[in-house]
């Protein structure tokens, strides 16, 4: 059977400074790694600079690889064209880092829900108010609330918690297959965050969504994770199933961030 997702070979080098003296930096170097077409929760776990965030840009297909490719259910990831990028969306959805960036502080978020909806209708026809409601509505109801809870409301108006959850509805909208959630609860409480990582396995197991959890955290990315996969300096040190990394860690990276959780007081 076709993978969901499929990455091989791929590498991104983004070129910095001017066009004499400019350097070229490799954010992400020969990584491969699939997903099935199971359900699953994958965690990208890694220290900053360590290309976890282009890899999900490439996902997204926000940005080509400068080599390899990636495919999503046995076709390229759409970058370019307008049709191609709303029909690849329709499927694969990210989750923002910070929800107070993600939602113009002047514009009330259910704008935001209203807008997804309209763009993503089950038909692709312009769906009627009540649809578009209802649309937003059922994509809450997942996350533990309601159109009502949120309505009319400013940004400001709803907790840090609140707000991530309901970017996570957002994204939830046009029924996606894949979401990629690149550290979706870096600018949440600490008491929030496990609650929100809660809600991928749960998302997981309710919509039969597959996720894509990009994180420095290892201890949140053991706990919800199916598989793990480890990066450092662009590459990728380790993967395998979560129990058996953290259990196990092989590379000496890997064992330095378990050490790491470990002699911490996780912030979950
Ligand atoms: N648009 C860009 N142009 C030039 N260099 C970039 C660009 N985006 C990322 N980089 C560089 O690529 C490397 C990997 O960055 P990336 O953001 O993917 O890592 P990360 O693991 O997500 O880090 P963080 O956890 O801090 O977000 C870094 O050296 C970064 O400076």
């Amino acid at each position: 059977m076709t993978d969901l997702l499929s990455l091989s070979h791929v590498t991104k080098i983004y070129r910095q400074g001017g066009l004499l003296g400019g350097r070229h930096i490799t954010a992400v170097k020969d990584v491969s790694l699939t997903l099935g077409q199971e359900p699953e929760i994958l965690s990208i776990v890694g220290e900053s600079g360590s290309g976890k965030s282009t890899i999900a840009a490439m996902i997204l297909g926000q940005t080509a690889p400068s080599e390899g490719r990636l495919d999503f259910r046995g076709s390229p990831v759409a970058v370019h064209g307008r049709v191609e990028r709303r029909a690849f969306m329709r499927q694969v959805q990210p989750v923002l880092q910070n929800p107070f960036e993600a939602f113009n502080p002047l514009k009330r978020v259910d704008r935001y829900l209203f807008e997804t909806a309209r763009s993503f209708a089950p038909d692709g026809k312009r769906p009627s108010r009540e649809e578009i409601e209802r649309m937003a509505d059922t994509a809450l109801s997942h996350i533990g609330l309601s159109l009502a809870e949120v309505k009319g409301r400013f940004p400001h108006e709803l907790s840090g918690g609140q707000l991530q959850r309901t970017a996570i509805a957002r994204a939830l909208i046009p029924q996606p297959r894949l979401l990629v959630a690149d550290e979706p609860v870096s600018m949440v409480d600490a008491s929030l965050r496990m609650a929100i990582v809660n809600l991928f396995s749960q998302l997981k197991k309710d919509l039969g969504l597959s996720i894509i959890y990009i994180t420095h955290d290892l201890a949140t990315a053991y706990y919800i994770s199916d598989r793990i996969v480890i990066m450092k300096k662009g590459e990728i040190v380790e993967q395998g199933q979560a129990r058996a990394v953290l259990d196990n860690p092989q590379h000496p990276y890997s064992q330095a961030l378990k050490e790491a959780v470990l002699s911490t007081t996780p912030e979950i």
